[in-house]
């Protein structure tokens, strides 16, 4: 089956062609479609990819039927509806590092600009004039420079900043201090602190509630007289009224914006003729490279959500790290060992499961948040009705059926690389462990108390007996006659001559006139069947 990809906003040609490389991606290149168009069209299209100029509103992901990605060639994701993503299991991928260097070689090209006059030096020499008294300029050497928000362009600012012979300051409350040391950057005990000693002041924070407003008309105030604000990370993080009155009752040496709060800026928005502003058309990310770079992350990470199921790069998996490659079998196992939960607790009558909770082996706490996703998947599978179940929406979708959800770091679990799921609800509880280990194939080992080793593969049968003679002989008889394949059989009992419990992985489905016959047979006591999803 092939794929249909929309690409809009001008996404660079070399990662668009390692999708169209591939024969079950069709992609359709359009310029930047408008709202009502983009509305239109969007039922046709598995995945989408493009840039800040198309939103990916809550109303279009809903009109989306078929969509499962979203790739968003850049870093911002403010202009998707994050929330709405999520709950329908809508995969939302960016390129967060290909346009770092970029950003932060144009914060110092547009410092400069302002700081030496080189608009009105390069207007000046256009227009025939050579007046070198009224273009004098300040240096960077010595200042303060103030960041907000020490993350990958923070940082690459950071860093040159140094070259220049500036003091760096940053304020981020969600960076460790080894990240400031690294970086021979002093960290500001608060934002206010840190504004009233910059000189230049810079945001590169992402927007959101957090931050939109984050530099208003009290802040503005408070920095240091002729200082220079910087907005190259989202309109609306710097209030446009506040700093139009500051530049107008010359309280500021000058601004840089990239950004603005409505892209494109409007032809007669006042901020044009602002004083000693420098306004660039959102070029933060314009270079050649960079936009090679955030095309062919993107693209590649949209082409394994597409044909590989690979969500490792969704910044909408709760926890993920973005490298799953040896979370795989571990996160089968996870969704396995609960989806069996679910089924034999289903049988002793308890359906609506009120707890899950994980424990994981010291090996797997790099992946805790998926794991957990996968778990809530298992739960969840067969028992709801929605074609996009997937790691994405799991967590959500359980917690909305009322489900709570925890996970912990475990050295009890008896191997490093163990996952144990307790389900539980009223009365009930049962717990199903499993252990995923690098160098052999993903096992259940335990259900309940009962010790088992089996693969679980396409669906497995857990049947409780008495211990006593003749039990496997019926059961593989029945299931024979039934053309139902046993890949393995793995009987496990506490004591001789009481219950057994048998785990047996078969090819196939299993009816529930199946199920039926085999609680049919002499001293069968229960029989549950748990019939895995896709992977
Ligand atoms: N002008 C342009 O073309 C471009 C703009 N951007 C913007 O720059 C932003 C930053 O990009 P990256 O550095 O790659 O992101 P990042 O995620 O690496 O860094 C953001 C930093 O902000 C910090 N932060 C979040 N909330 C904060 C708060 N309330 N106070 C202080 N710090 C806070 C985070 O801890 C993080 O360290 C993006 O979100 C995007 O909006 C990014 C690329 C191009
Ligand atoms: O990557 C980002 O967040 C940017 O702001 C760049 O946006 P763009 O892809 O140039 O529309």
């Amino acid at each position: 089956m092939a794929y249909r990809v929309l690409v809009t906003d001008d996404v660079d040609p070399e990662g668009l062609a390692l999708l169209a490389a591939e024969t079950e991606l069709l992609v359709d290149e359009v310029p930047t479609l408008p709202k009502d168009e983009l509305l239109r069209r969007i039922g046709d299209y598995d995945a989408i990819v493009g840039r800040s100029a198309t939103k990916i509103s809550a109303e279009l992901l809903r009109a989306a039927k078929k969509l499962r990605v979203v790739g968003r060639a850049g870093v911002g994701v403010d202009n998707i509806a994050l929330d709405v993503a999520t709950e329908l299991g809508v995969a939302i991928i960016n390129a967060p590092a290909g346009n770092t260097v970029a950003v932060a070689e144009l914060f110092f090209g547009t410092v400069i600009g302002l700081l030496r006059q080189l608009p009105a030096a390069a207007l000046s020499m256009q227009n025939g004039v050579w007046d070198r008294s009224k273009l004098m300029g300040r240096e960077l050497k010595g200042k303060t420079l103030g960041i907000v928000g020490l993350g990958r362009i923070g940082s690459e600012v950071a860093m040159r900043a140094h070259a220049f012979g500036m003091t760096v300051v940053a304020f981020d409350p969600y960076i460790a201090d080894e990240r400031f040391t690294a970086l021979r950057v002093r960290r500001a005990a608060s934002l206010d602190a840190l504004i009233a000693e910059s000189n230049i002041l810079t945001m590169h924070v992402p927007l959101n509630d957090e931050t939109r407003g984050m530099i208003g008309k009290r802040e503005l105030g408070r920095l240091p007289a002729r200082s220079i604000v910087v907005n190259m990370a989202r309109g609306g993080i710097v209030d446009e009224a506040a700093l139009l009155a500051a530049l107008e009752a010359d309280q500021l040496r000058g601004a840089v914006l990239d950004v603005f709060t409505a892209e494109p800026l409007v032809a007669d928005s006042p901020l044009r003729t602002a004083p000693n502003l420098l306004l660039t058309p959102h070029l933060g990310a314009n270079t050649v490279e960079a936009q090679r770079n955030v095309s062919r992350d993107v693209c590649l990470a949209v082409r394994d959500a597409l044909l590989h199921n690979d969500l490792s790069k969704s910044i909408n998996v709760a926890g993920g790290s973005g490298e799953w490659g040896d979370l795989q079998p571990a996160m089968l196992v996870a969704r396995r060992a609960a989806a069996v939960a679910r089924a034999v607790l289903a049988d002793q009558g308890m359906r609506a499961v009120r707890r899950l909770a994980l424990r994981i082996g010291p090996d797997l706490a790099h992946g805790a948040g998926p794991l957990l996703a996968a778990a809530a998947a298992g739960v969840l599978e067969g028992v709801i009705e929605t074609d996009r179940l997937n790691l994405i929406n799991a967590r959500s979708l359980a917690e909305a059926r009322g489900l709570e959800l925890s996970v912990g770091e475990s050295n009890e679990l008896g191997h490093p690389r163990a996952i144990e799921i307790a389900l539980a609800g009223g009365m009930q509880q049962l717990a199903v462990a499993g252990v995923a280990p690098e160098d052999s194939k993903p096992r259940l080992t335990r259900i309940g108390q009962f010790h088992v080793d089996v693969n679980p593969r396409q669906t497995l049968l857990i049947l409780t007996n008495h211990d006593v003679p003749g039990v496997i002989g019926r059961v593989g008889t029945l299931l024979g006659e039934r053309k139902v394949n046993i890949a393995e059989y793995h009987q496990a009992r506490l004591a001789q001559g009481g219950d057994a419990l048998a785990a047996i992985s078969v090819d196939g489905a299993v009816s529930e006139e199946t199920r039926k016959a085999l609680l049919e047979l002499p001293d069968v006591l229960t029989a549950s069947v748990a019939h895995f999803g896709a992977e």
